[in-house]
């Protein structure tokens, strides 16, 4: 028997929000384990929805793993909980229980976070830095990035897309990416995923 060698699958979805046109009519996307796909289209096309549904009930839990433009948002098994108050980042990452120490100290070094920052203080990108820690912290097996590098310097952008190639090659991840920002992705998607047609390359 063949395997199904396919981590991310949507047929024939069709999605409007209410009194809209619908931004998907007859729609598929098949991802395979290990890709890393990006999702590319206009202002308002529906990568934010598409990543939304994708997301669904899951939302949050180890396998699948939803980083958005959200502050408020965060995901694993902290749940939901603010990303701005007086308590520290050490106090927010390792609030987060049944962590492997080993990645913790990867994330952290990764991210070049400062445990000691007070997250009312932070600046966009440092809150950003531990926000993107937090959503990473579980190994997740899919991971759905919405714009997420668009307040980190060009150094952590590229150390962070590496770290999430390192996932896909050697874990099997499957990464599926919203972005504008194109700059250093020539090479590392596998995948691509264009509107209005929004098929992945290999079809
Ligand atoms: N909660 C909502 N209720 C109604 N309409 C919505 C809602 N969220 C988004 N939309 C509309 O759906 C369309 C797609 O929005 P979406 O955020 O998915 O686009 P996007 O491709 O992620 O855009 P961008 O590149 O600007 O982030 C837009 O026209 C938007 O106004």
């Amino acid at each position: 028997m063949e395997e199904d060698l396919t981590s991310v699958r949507v047929s024939g979805m069709q999605f409007a929000y209410d009194g809209q046109p619908p931004l998907f009519v007859e729609f598929n996307l098949k991802i395979s384990p290990g890709s890393r796909c990006l999702l590319v289209g206009s202002n308002g096309s529906g990568k934010t929805t598409l990543l939304k549904i994708l997301a669904g009930k899951h939302y949050g839990c180890g396998d699948l793993s939803y980083l958005g433009g959200s502050w408020s948002k965060t995901v694993g098994s902290a749940g939901e909980i603010p990303l701005q108050g007086d308590f520290s980042a050490e106090h927010m990452i390792f609030g987060v229980e049944g962590i492997d120490p080993v990645r913790r100290e990867k994330l952290i070094e990764l991210l070049d976070i400062d445990l000691q920052w007070r997250m009312h203080k932070v600046s966009d990108g440092q809150r950003r830095r531990v926000q993107i820690c937090m959503g990473l912290l579980h190994p997740f097996q899919v991971l759905l990035l919405d714009e997420v590098t668009v307040d980190l310097d060009v150094v952590a952008r590229l150390d962070l897309l590496d770290f999430f190639k390192e996932e896909c090659e050697l874990r099997g991840a499957t990464i599926v990416y919203a972005t504008h920002i194109f700059d250093g992705l020539e090479t590392w998607a596998t995948d691509l995923a264009v509107h209005p047609t929004w098929r992945d390359k290999e079809d």
